[in-house]
């Protein structure tokens, strides 16, 4: 059995001046047309934009709304994983509508190889500081971490958005629900794209996991998008990186690393203090 498998991101660029509808055909296409892979990452908002807060609440879907539908359809006709990126995602009239009664979340969704949807993850840590989604938006509640078969081989997957990357608790208790390999989509502007390349690099180190970024090109709602992509091995080393324009970004990479890592240097085993419920966390390891 291999432990290798291909992950592929694709930095979507856009501006104010393409549809929705035709973002989301345009993205769809790109997605048929990729060479073999077994994951398809894409980024955060990418069809609702990540800073047109203006338009999220007459743009938001539910999950299984048409934009999900359509990432469903291709992920079944290719066979791949396909992170589709966050969207704006609106409850149901009868579902609850969150602690501040808006009914709206920045949701990413992770759909299995068959186009089903096999996760949901909610943004936890809302960006803009009282304006855009704190304003606007729900936070979520929940971290999200799910076992996957890549290439016959099992591992799990951890879930984070954009400014979640600013804490370092949410990864922690990603690996202690035993996540490998952590899947971080952004809209993550420009002036602070070193934050988003070393923030990614810290995640990586401190919990010996694959960290895979896909950041936003292009420039919409008056806001220069950062891109530079990124694939961050478990040791911490920048494995491949795009630079600021729309691309697509391919890795094979190798989860044995993760295991490797850890045992290599254990500092995981050395953790004294409790942050989350994970069910992996054993203080005692290394009590001696
Ligand atoms: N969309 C975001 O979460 C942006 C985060 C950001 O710009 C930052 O953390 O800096």
């Amino acid at each position: 059995m291999t432990s290798l498998f291909r992950a592929t991101l694709l930095q979507v660029g856009y501006g104010d001046d393409e549809s929705l509808a035709d973002r989301v055909d345009r993205v769809c296409a790109w997605i048929g047309s990729l060479p073999d892979t077994d994951l398809v990452i894409l980024p955060e908002l990418w069809a609702h934009g990540g800073f047109a807060s203006g338009t999220w609440a007459a743009q938001a879907e539910s999950i299984d709304g048409t934009t999900i539908q359509r990432l469903s359809r291709v992920a079944s006709q290719k066979g791949i994983w396909l992170h589709g990126g966050s969207i704006i995602e609106r409850a149901a009239a009868d579902e609850d509508q969150g602690p501040d009664g808006r009914g709206l979340w920045n949701t990413s969704v992770l759909l299995d190889p068959a186009g089903a949807v096999q996760l949901t993850y909610r943004k936890i840590h809302r960006f803009g500081f009282g304006e855009g989604e704190p304003r606007l938006l729900e936070a979520g509640q929940e971290i999200a971490a799910t076992d996957a078969v890549l290439r016959s081989r099992h591992t799990r997957l951890g879930l984070a958005t954009c400014y979640d990357l600013r804490f370092p608790e949410l990864f922690r208790q990603l690996t202690e629900a035993s996540a490998e390999v952590l899947l971080v989509p952004a809209a993550w502007p420009l002036p602070r794209v070193e934050h988003w390349r070393l923030l990614g690099r810290a995640r990586a180190v401190e919990n010996q996991a694959w960290v895979l970024q896909c950041n936003t090109a292009g420039t919409h709602s008056g806001t220069t998008m950062g891109g530079h992509s990124q694939v961050i091995d478990p040791t911490g080393e920048v494995v491949a990186e795009l630079g600021v324009d729309e691309g697509s970004l391919t890795v094979d990479l190798d989860l044995d690393l993760v295991a490797q890592t850890r045992h290599g240097f254990p500092v995981l085993a050395d953790r004294r203090i409790r942050i989350g419920g994970g069910p992996s966390f054993t203080p005692e390891t290394n009590a001696g």
